[in-house]
């Protein structure tokens, strides 16, 4: 019953709520996303208790440091058995390198599986005046395939990214490259703080090969209902 396409956002701060969702949304969701709400709330227990029921985990604390310290925090996560992790790519090509390799180095020693690392391109809640705010003087869409390259240069798994920006990584960076694509939103439903959002069908339409869904699901009065509406909608894109 569950599409491993589908990445729940568990955006809450207690293992109650976490435990009750979970429940909830039981076989329909294999594959949960713990941020830093949750993680700086509740600690390492939570990807224990989530591969303990059987779940993959997206640890998402996007790290954004120096190569050395981004990379030891990538051992230090992957260590705790997540599925896959995150770093920014605006931390730079040296950053994104010594990580991939130090992970890969430490989970052959350690002789356990690696788990998939992938690069933050630009907040799908950044829009085009947040962007030239900043000062930034590509256009949003070249600056994500421009981090997506070199986040595949350095030996990442892939990015996060925009539906809008799925078609363009996906002729850059080949059939195997991973786009996760939070922005998800069903059609009616609140598009919240987000800015590049696509509907679930669209965004596997153009490529995205995972969809981030968080309020969406776990802020509906009914999650499971609203879970299974989506993974209808995206059974129409195989
Ligand atoms: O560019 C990004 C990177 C990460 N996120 C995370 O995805 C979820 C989206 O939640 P919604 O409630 O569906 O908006 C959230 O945990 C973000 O931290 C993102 O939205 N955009």
């Amino acid at each position: 019953m569950a599409d491993e396409r589908l990445i729940a956002a568990l955006d809450v701060h207690t293992m109650e709520d976490v435990e009750r969702l979970v429940t909830t949304l039981g076989d329909s969701v294999s594959y949960y996303k713990v941020g830093m709400e949750l993680f700086y709330s509740v600690g390492a227990q939570v990807v224990t208790w989530l591969r303990e029921q059987g779940k993959d985990v997206f640890l998402d604390l996007k790290l954004h440091d120096i190569p050395n310290t981004a990379a030891g925090g990538i051992c230090s996560m992957m260590r705790l058995g997540a599925t896959m992790l995150n770093v920014h790519a605006s931390g730079g090509y040296t950053m994104m390198k010594t990580a991939a390799e130090r992970m890969h180095a430490e989970a052959e020693k350690m002789g356990i599986a690696c788990p998939k690392l992938i690069a933050v391109t630009v907040l799908t809640s950044i829009n085009q005046e947040d962007w030239e705010g900043l000062g930034q003087a590509l256009q949003i869409k070249s600056a994500v395939v421009r981090y997506a390259k070199l986040a595949k240069k350095a030996g990442l798994d892939g990015v996060v990214a925009s539906a809008q920006e799925a078609a363009l990584i996906r002729e850059v960076c080949g059939e195997d490259f991973l786009i996760v694509t939070p922005g998800i939103r069903p059609a009616g439903s609140d598009v919240n703080d987000q800015s590049r959002i696509a509907t679930p069908f669209n965004a596997l339409k153009d490529g995205s090969t995972h969809l981030v869904i968080g309020r969406p699901i776990y802020a509906s009065a009914d999650p499971k209902t609203a879970a299974l509406k989506i993974l209808e909608e995206m059974e129409k894109v195989k």
